[in-house]
């Protein structure tokens, strides 16, 4: 059950510290507007990594260079689940389907992510760039697309 604020959306929990609280209806309003998803799930470590461990794989379907998956059959959700990468050419890994795996919730962090994907093998495999400590969040940056959720304040 969604946590409703009684006043205007602020909350003074704390006199050192003001924490900004969207009511759920403004922020689904706001999400209706933009057509943009909250983060959803994601992955958090559990255990410790250091810089330069694998962390996930990226598992999904491949599509080599010669036979590119047909986008127009592709949700807007389900499309955002296709990682095109560098392997005999321009290849394409669909993630789309639910089959348990972490490295598909991972999610994007333009700034400051502790994640890279290392592509250039038929396998996308997440590695560390810095330390990772356990509870926080597993992040890669998704690359220089327009995303929409990197607009909101
Ligand atoms: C590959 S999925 C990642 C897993 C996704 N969070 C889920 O629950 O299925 C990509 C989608 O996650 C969401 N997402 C990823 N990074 C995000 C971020 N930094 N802020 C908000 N949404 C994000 C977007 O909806 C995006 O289309």
């Amino acid at each position: 059950m969604a946590d409703v604020d009684a006043d205007d959306g602020c909350s003074l929990k704390n006199p050192s510290r003001r924490r900004l609280r969207i009511k759920p209806q403004h922020e689904a309003e706001k999400h209706i507007r933009l057509k943009t998803d909250k983060a959803g799930r994601g992955v958090f470590a559990l255990i410790p990594f250091s810089k330069g461990d694998f962390v996930l794989e990226y598992r999904g379907k491949l599509f080599p260079p010669d036979s590119p998956p047909v986008i127009e059959t592709y949700s807007e959700t389900e499309a955002t689940f296709l990682f095109d990468f560098q392997w005999k050419g321009k290849s394409c890994l669909d993630a789309s389907v639910e089959d348990q795996s972490l490295g598909r919730l991972v999610n994007d962090k333009h700034k400051n992510p502790n994640c890279k994907i290392l592509d250039g093998m038929p396998h996308l495999c997440l590695f560390a760039i810095r330390d990772i400590v356990p509870g926080e969040e597993v992040t890669y940056n998704y690359g220089d697309s327009d995303w929409p959720w990197r607009k909101q304040v």
